[in-house]
């Protein structure tokens, strides 16, 4: 594979992971997760932030682009079975990574919505790859692209989705 070709199908491999992790600002809200509770610490287990709504809708559309890309490619993923699989996992994958993410800021005593420079931006992704790893998982220099470039990504996601009124903060 040329690298232009390397570049493009990392990009299509993850898809799944990025629109899960980005559909809970838009479909988010209501009860938290973690119901209001509070950990030994005495502060919220994962926060107003994480909502089951954003969640559970993030693994639905997560999975369902996947569904699209297989039709798109099918030659990528083998099977149907294959894609639906896969998108699943890195979407559960990068919504877990997610609140993996916000219970350790809660432990660090950071509130809902401060930012976690690496933990917000990697997160999900180092999450998402480990979880679809079992199905279909990329080379090492792609892995290593993703994780280099994805920051970049989310930093400019997050600064357009403030721009549009969708998040009050640009990170
Ligand atoms: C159909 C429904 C209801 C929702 C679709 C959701 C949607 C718009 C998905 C876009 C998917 C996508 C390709 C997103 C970009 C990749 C990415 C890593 C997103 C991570 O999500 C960040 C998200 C939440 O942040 P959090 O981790 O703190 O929870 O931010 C929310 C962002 C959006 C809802 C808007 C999505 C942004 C765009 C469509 C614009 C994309 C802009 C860029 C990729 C800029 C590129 C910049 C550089 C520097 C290359
Ligand atoms: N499981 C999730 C994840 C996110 N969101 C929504 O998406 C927004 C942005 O997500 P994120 O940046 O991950 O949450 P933060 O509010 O920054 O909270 P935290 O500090 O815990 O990361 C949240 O405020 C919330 O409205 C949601 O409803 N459910
Ligand atoms: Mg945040």
């Amino acid at each position: 594979m040329g690298w232009p070709s390397s570049v493009f199908w990392a990009f299509w491999y993850i898809l799944p992971a990025y629109f899960a992790n980005a559909s809970p600002v838009l479909v988010g809200g209501g009860r938290p997760i973690d119901g209001g509770r509070v950990w030994r610490d005495g502060r919220r287990l994962l926060g107003d932030g994480k909502t089951r709504r954003g969640f559970i809708g993030g693994v639905l559309i997560g999975t369902l682009v996947g569904v699209v890309q297989y039709f798109i490619t099918p030659g990528f993923y083998g099977s149907l079975e294959t894609a639906v699989k896969l998108a699943f996992l890195l979407s559960f994958g990068a919504l877990v990574g997610d609140l993996v993410g916000s219970f350790i800021k809660r432990r660090a005593n950071l509130p809902r919505g401060y930012p976690a420079v690496g933990l917000d931006q990697l997160g999900f992704l180092i999450s998402a790859l480990a979880f679809a790893y079992p199905v279909k998982t990329l080379s090492s220099g792609q892995i290593i692209f993703l994780l280099v470039v994805s920051p970049f990504i989310h930093w400019g996601a997050n600064y357009f989705a403030y721009k549009m009124g969708w998040k009050s903060v640009p990170w």
